[in-house]
């Protein structure tokens, strides 16, 4: 598959895009046309650029309001028209995006636009230009690409494409399956954008919450399925407007852009697998589950990854603090038992059933940054350990998705984790699971550790990760397409510093669930700084790792009994409850006296309760009744509130 990527998605100068992208590994780009307006370079020295960087220039865009018009109108475009086919001349370039008319259109005529759009056909024949038309998803009448490829049609000029781009087709809902009946020298380009799925009018959608492949909602592995099908070969480029992207590092977010572009082929590959036209089907059923027998057939090559399976539990969460003492405290009051240091490291083993904790006395920078970029912080989730079936298998497709290695010294007779920086900077190893849920790398750490310690049938339930907000989406491809979690519905959190947007990441059985939150960019006096834009420092949000317990309330007496510090839960929320839940009066007693939290829903019932926080980091406790799936949602505002209101006192006071 060629990839493209537009301009338009990236911040930064013309320059400074064209080398993020060719660092990225595109094959080609399009230039949108404001890129070049601003930039200092000649239209012959982007030309000379793009070929040193070993880019194509795959289209020049966008050309706008040109079809439906009175014929004066029509003079003045075909003008305009021509001096664009000029400079595009001068920059070796042959293909140019023509979006339906959202302006100046007066006249609703296919004829007439049929008439129009076959005389700047012609105009492009004699500059050797291809135009490339796309139905703008609010244009005025011409706002369906089936619309606009009927009009290509009966143009029938060699010069005259259509311009397939996702977001326009999905964002209307269209039926994609028409686009296999396409002829493949019709179709001239094809865009690709995913959106989440937000009820907002559909210019303002477009232009402001496009999110790369993988980062949104809409099915583009059956949109590139049908692409494929239809005989296309051309580039599949990203045509991506963000507010976010257009202001975040440009490298990064280029990188970002490829990782998508790699795992949609993979997808479509996939998807063209698992739907086999009825043809090939005939005959051929053996072949069913014959990875590529359907592809190969088609002009468009797509490459695939070496393949997991979704991660089967968590093996272990790291924590690093430089001064540990605080950090040792709270887990052994938790019921953790601390299982010794290792052998070579500065690292402490600390266990409660299967859940296990590594304390790292590394202090917690994070990877890529400099100390003095990020705030020295008494506490940090600094890694975490996913089960995988193989984890040489697993870190090649990691690598191939341009995940950052992340290498760990170890010794001889050491296990050797295969490790890689997520968007946040956490590190994430890959770990050989064991089907009764112990893992042989606790024996560097001493023997006799096989029977679980204290805390029988405690698990690691979920971990909580503050993402900065310019790699939110990014963190949501990274960890669909590495680790192969599936993106939960997304839900907004209100807390006294803003809205908290949080996105559960979980495997179909539940036995990982990662929850990234994207934290209020709120600083006030006294806060730590902000981190600096770019990779490595972040840490300025509190995150948390949650543990589950077979009985709440039994483990939360002894850890009260143990001294615990509890997150103490205002009276109101109690009151709250009773009102909307009706509970048991002792039950509820239970609650208020423990501070533990509720919710119940259909499914079952949910109880919990939270450490206080040290450094960045705090615990949860929680017990699961029936087949409750959520994490008591209607009860983080008030953890947000009572942790902001500590935090508050906590900055007044030092
Ligand atoms: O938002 C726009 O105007 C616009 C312009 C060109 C495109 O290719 C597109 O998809 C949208
Ligand atoms: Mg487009």
């Amino acid at each position: 598959m060629r990839t493209g990527i537009a301009t338009v998605c990236l911040s930064g100068t013309l320059k400074e895009k064209m080398q993020a992208c060719a660092i990225a590994g595109f094959d080609g780009i399009e230039i949108f046309e404001q890129d070049l307006v601003t930039s200092p370079l000649t239209p012959g020295e982007v030309r000379t650029m793009a070929a040193d960087l070993g880019l194509t220039l795959d289209l020049y865009q966008p050309f706008r309001d040109f079809d439906s018009v009175p014929e004066d109108l029509l003079a003045a475009n075909l003008r305009r028209a021509e001096a664009k086919f000029k400079l595009m001349a001068r920059l070796g370039m042959d293909t140019i995006l023509v979006c339906s008319n959202v302006a100046t259109a007066s006249i609703d005529s296919d004829d007439l636009r049929a008439e129009q759009l076959g005389r700047l056909a012609a105009l492009a024949e004699d500059h050797g230009v291809k135009v490339a038309y796309e139905a703008l998803a609010w244009g005025k009448y011409v706002s369906d690409y089936e619309h606009a490829h009927r009009l290509v049609e009966a143009v029938d000029h060699p010069n005259l494409g259509t311009c397939l781009d996702s977001f326009h087709i999905l964002s209307r809902n269209w039926d994609t399956a028409p686009i296999e009946a396409f002829s493949p020298d019709r179709i001239f380009f094809v865009q690709v954008a995913d959106a989440p799925k937000l009820s907002l009018d559909v210019l303002s959608w477009s232009r402001h919450y496009r999110v790369f492949p993988g980062e949104g909602q809409f099915e583009l592995a059956k949109f590139m399925g049908h692409v494929v099908r239809a005989g296309y070969s051309g580039p599949v480029s990203l045509e991506i407007f963000n507010d976010v992207f257009r202001q975040s590092d440009v490298e990064r977010t280029a990188v970002d852009g490829m990782r998508s572009l790699i795992w949609l082929e993979e997808q479509s590959a996939k998807w063209l697998d698992a739907n086999a036209p009825v043809l090939a089907a005939a005959g051929a059923g053996t072949v069913a589950g014959f990875a590529g027998a359907g592809r190969r057939r088609y002009p468009m090559e797509l490459a695939t990854l070496p393949q997991v399976a979704e991660p089967a539990g968590y093996n272990f969460a790291e924590v690093r603090a430089a001064d540990p003492k605080g950090l040792e405290t709270v887990l052994g009051q938790l019921g953790f038992e601390f299982n010794g240091r290792h052998r070579t490291k500065d690292v402490q083993l600390w266990t409660m059933g299967h859940a296990r904790v590594i304390v790292n006395e590394d202090a917690p920078v994070a990877a890529g940054s400099t100390a003095d970029a990020a705030p020295a912080l008494t506490a940090a989730i600094g890694a975490l350990g996913f089960d995988v079936d193989s984890p040489v298998i697993a870190a090649a497709r990691a690598q191939q998705l341009k995940a950052p290695a992340v290498p760990r010294k170890s010794q001889a007779n050491e296990e050797v984790f295969q490790g890689f920086a997520a968007p946040d900077s956490t590190e994430i190893f890959l770990c050989q699971g064991s089907p009764d849920g112990t893992a042989a790398w606790t024996h560097e750490f001493g023997e006799g550790l096989d029977a679980p310690a204290a805390g029988e049938g405690a698990v690691i339930d979920h971990v909580n990760l503050a993402q900065p907000w310019q790699h939110f989406d990014e963190a949501v491809l990274f960890y669909t397409s590495a680790l192969a979690l599936e993106p939960q519905p997304f839900a907004e959190v209100p807390s006294p510093t803003g809205l908290v947007r949080s996105q559960v990441m979980a495997t179909a059985d539940r036995a990982v669930r990662l929850v990234l939150n994207l934290a209020p960019l709120i600083q006030r006096e006294g806060d730590a700084q902000p981190e600096p834009s770019g990779t490595g420092a972040r840490r300025t949000y509190q995150e948390h790792i949650a543990f589950a317990v077979p009985d709440l309330v039994a483990t939360a007496r002894a850890c009260k009994a143990r001294g615990l510090e509890f997150l103490q839960i205002p009276a109101n929320y109690y009151e709250d409850l009773d009102a909307r839940f009706g509970l048991d009066p002792a039950f509820l007693a239970t609650l208020q006296e423990l501070n533990l939290l509720y919710d119940r829903d259909a499914d079952g019932e949910f109880l919990h309760f939270y450490t206080a926080t040290v450094g960045s980091v705090f615990f949860e406790m929680v017990e699961r009744r029936g087949a409750y799936d959520g994490y008591g949602a209607p009860n983080a505002p008030v953890r947000h509130a009572v942790q902001y209101d500590l935090m508050h006192r906590l900055n007044k006071t030092t």
